[in-house]
C-alpha cells in the first residue's frame, strides 16, 4: 500500500499559492487583529490569517462552512498558514478561531473516512497526524478561541493549543466523542487529553464520548478560561499578553520538554499508526458504522 504522499508534496497538488483573501474581504486592507492599521489579512479559501504584526500575533479563522470539518484540503490550508507564520520572525503567537458562527470545528471529516480506498485513507491520515504534530510542538504560543461547538478531531486541536479560552454558551459543548461514532481515539489523541485533564477524567471520558458543556470543561480543566461569548477574542488577546512577556527561548525550550515525549511516541510509529487506522477505517463494520452516523446527522434535519 502507497502510504506516504507528504504533506508537502499533497500542498503542491492541493492548494494554490497563497491568495489574498478571498470572499467577501476580499482586496480590502482590513484592521489587524490587535487594531494596527493598514496591515492586510491573507490566508487561503478555507483559512483567514488577519495579523498584526506590531504586536507579535496573528488571529487564524476558520472558515470551511457549515462546520469547519476536517477536510484534506483544510488540513493542508491549515498547515501552510501555521508554517508561514512560523517562518515570519514578526511573529510570536497564533490566536486559532472560527469563523463559522456557533461551530468551532465537527472535527475530522467522516467524508473523507467513508466509502474511499486505502491509499485515500493512509494520505488523510498522514494529513491529521501532521496537523497535530505540528500544532502540538510549534514554537509559537498559540492559544485558541473557542468560539462554538468543538467535536473530536477539532477538540484535538484546541487541546493542542497552549491555552484555551472557550465562550459560555451551553450549547458549546466539546470532547473527544469518536466513540459514539463507533470508532476509537487514537493513542495520540488520548494522551494529548491525558495530558490536559488528568488520566481518570480522560478515561471517562473517552469511553463515555462525553462533550463537556462550558462549565462542565472548566472544572475538568479541558479549557482555562470560560468567558462571554463576546469576550472570547478579547480574552485571548489578554491572555496573550502573559505568554509573551517570557523570553521565547526559556518558554519554547520549556514547552519542547514537556510536550515532545508525547510527540515523539507518535514520531517513532507514525508509519504503524497510519497502518492501523486503514485497517480499522477499512473495515466493514467501522464503515457501517460511520455511514450510520452520518445519516443520523442528515436526518435529524427532517
Ligand atoms: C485500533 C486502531 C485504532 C486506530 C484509530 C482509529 C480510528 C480513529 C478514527 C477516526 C477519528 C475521528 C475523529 C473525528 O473527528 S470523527 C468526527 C466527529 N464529529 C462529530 O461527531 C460531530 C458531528 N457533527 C455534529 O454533531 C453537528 O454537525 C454539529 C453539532 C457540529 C453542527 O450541527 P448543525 O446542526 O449546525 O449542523 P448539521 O446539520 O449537523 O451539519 C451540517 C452539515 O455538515 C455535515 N457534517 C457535520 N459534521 C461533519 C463531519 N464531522 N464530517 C463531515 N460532514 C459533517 C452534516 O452531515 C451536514 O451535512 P448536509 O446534511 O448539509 O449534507
Amino acid at each position: 500500500m502507497a502510504l506516504a504522499v507528504g504533506i508537502r508534496g499533497l500542498t503542491r497538488s492541493l492548494l494554490r499559492p497563497w491568495v489574498r483573501v478571498p470572499g467577501p474581504a476580499r482586496g480590502r486592507t482590513e484592521p489587524a487583529a490587535g487594531g494596527g492599521d493598514g496591515v492586510r489579512c491573507f490566508g487561503s479559501p478555507r483559512v483567514l490569517v488577519e495579523p498584526d504584526p506590531a504586536a507579535g500575533f496573528a488571529v487564524m479563522k476558520m472558515r470551511n462552512p457549515p462546520v469547519n470539518s476536517l477536510s484534506l484540503e483544510f488540513l493542508t490550508e491549515l498547515l501552510i498558514s501555521l508554517e508561514k507564520l512560523e517562518s515570519d520572525k514578526a511573529f510570536h503567537a497564533i490566536i486559532l478561531t472560527s469563523d463559522c458562527p456557533g461551530i468551532f470545528s465537527a472535527g475530522l471529516d467522516l467524508m473523507e473516512m467513508c466509502g474511499r480506498d486505502p491509499t485515500h485513507y493512509a494520505e488523510y491520515w498522514k494529513a491529521v497526524q501532521e496537523l497535530w504534530l505540528r500544532f502540538y510542538l510549534s514554537h509559537l504560543v498559540v492559544i485558541s478561541a473557542i468560539n462554538g461547538v468543538n467535536a473530536a478531531g477539532g477538540c484535538l486541536l484546541a487541546l493542542s493549543c497552549d491555552y484555551r479560552v472557550l465562550a459560555d454558551n451551553p450549547k458549546y459543548a466539546m470532547g473527544l466523542n469518536e466513540t459514539l461514532l463507533g470508532i476509537i481515539a487514537p493513542f495520540w489523541f488520548k494522551d494529548t487529553l491525558v495530558n490536559t485533564v488528568g488520566h481518570r477524567t480522560a478515561e471517562r471520558a473517552l469511553q463515555l464520548g462525553l462533550l463537556f458543556p462550558p462549565a462542565e470543561a472548566l472544572q475538568v480543566g479541558m479549557v482555562d478560561k470560560v468567558v462571554p461569548e463576546d469576550q472570547v477574542l478579547s480574552a485571548a488577546r489578554s491572555e496573550l499578553a502573559q505568554w509573551l512577556a517570557i523570553p521565547g527561548h526559556a518558554r519554547q525550550l520549556t514547552k519542547s520538554l514537556m510536550r515532545k515525549p508525547t510527540a515523539d511516541r507518535l514520531l517513532k510509529e507514525r508509519d504503524a499508526d497510519i497502518q492501523n487506522f486503514v485497517r480499522f477505517i477499512s473495515r466493514d463494520a467501522i464503515q457501517k458504522a460511520l455511514r450510520v452516523y452520518l445519516e443520523k446527522l442528515k436526518q435529524k434535519k427532517t
